[in-house]
């Protein structure tokens, strides 16, 4: 039977993973959102077919899995004011960067299987990629489950250690906006040398696309697909010379440990540990 599931708090992230959802087939009267902006429940009902509440209980109520798509910073009291909704059999899904298993454990007050995902919003087209953690009263049946809703969206990796997430954040959660602001340089580049937006976005991210494909499906090193470009005396080998100058792993490591080091306060400023 098709779980029902409630997105609560239907932002960026969840329509990311029930517009990807839909695309795949799920059905839309499987599907509830809540927000508590009356034009924003009319436009998801419209544009995606799905039921949108206002009251997070009513949603909980009527779901079997749950996913919590609110902001670090508003979780603990999303989940405490539905607590008393919660049935044992019903399996919790949080989005949410920094928050840990055992703070939802804890606010939701009660033994019940919580998986803790990090997914990104090309889950929209199909090609998210998700790392997940179960805590200890996930069953087999509820990993699969998951592993199933986050497959139907892209791809999905279970690690072994909560701490690993902070690094699953910086490797792929955040990672689409660092490709993001790769593309903004460039294509500001190409504008500036002469050729309208539109030709240097095609430009730009279909070099990106091909490259990220080549990675993926030839077994090959990455440093060789690099070489494979980079002719000796060629221009390819002046603009790589060009990153090295700037110290390119430097300038991504900075990033991607800012990004860590963010994700680890989070952890601790939004901890259950501090009530
Ligand atoms: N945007 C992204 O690329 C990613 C986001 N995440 C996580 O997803 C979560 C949501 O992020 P976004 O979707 O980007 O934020 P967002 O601000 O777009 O969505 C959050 C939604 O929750 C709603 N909300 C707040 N309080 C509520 C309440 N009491 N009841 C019902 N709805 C309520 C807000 O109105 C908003 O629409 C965060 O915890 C973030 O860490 C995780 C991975 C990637
Ligand atoms: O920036 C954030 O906090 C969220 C988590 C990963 C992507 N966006």
């Amino acid at each position: 039977m098709t779980a029902s599931i409630a997105f609560i708090g239907v932002g960026n992230m969840a329509r990311s993973i029930f517009s990807g959802m839909l695309a795949g087939g799920y059905p839309a009267d499987k599907i509830i959102g809540t927000s508590r902006t009356p034009e924003k429940r009319d436009y998801y009902h419209e544009q995606y077919g799905i039921t949108m509440l206002a009251e997070n209980d009513l949603a909980v109520d009527q779901a079997d899995v749950v996913v919590l798509c609110v902001k670090p910073a508003q979780m603990q009291s999303v989940v405490e004011e539905f607590a008393d909704h919660v049935r044992g059999d019903q399996l919790f899904i949080s989005v949410a960067a920094g928050i840990e298993l055992d703070s939802l454990a804890y606010w939701l007050g009660r033994s019940v299987a919580i998986v803790r995902s990090m997914p990104n919003t090309p889950s929209q087209l199909g090609a998210g990629m998700t790392g997940l953690i179960a805590n200890e009263h996930t069953s087999p049946a509820q990993k699969t489950q998951v592993s199933e809703l986050f497959s139907s969206i892209g791809h999905s990796v279970w690690v072994d250690d909560e701490a690993h997430m902070h690094t699953v954040t910086s490797l792929s959660g955040s990672a689409p906006a660092y490709f993001f602001r790769f593309l903004e340089a460039m294509i500001k580049n190409g504008e500036q040398q002469g050729l309208d937006e539109a030709t240097c976005r095609a430009l730009a991210s279909h070099a990106m696309f091909g490259a990220a494909r080549m990675v993926m499906e030839l077994d090959e090193p990455i440093s060789q697909l690099r070489q494979n470009i980079t002719s000796p005396m060629g221009t390819t080998e002046q603009a790589l010379l060009s990153f090295e100058a700037s110290n390119i792993d430097k300038i991504v490591a900075e990033a991607m440990m800012a990004c860590v080091n963010r994700s680890k306060e989070m952890a601790e400023d939004f901890s259950a540990k501090k009530d």
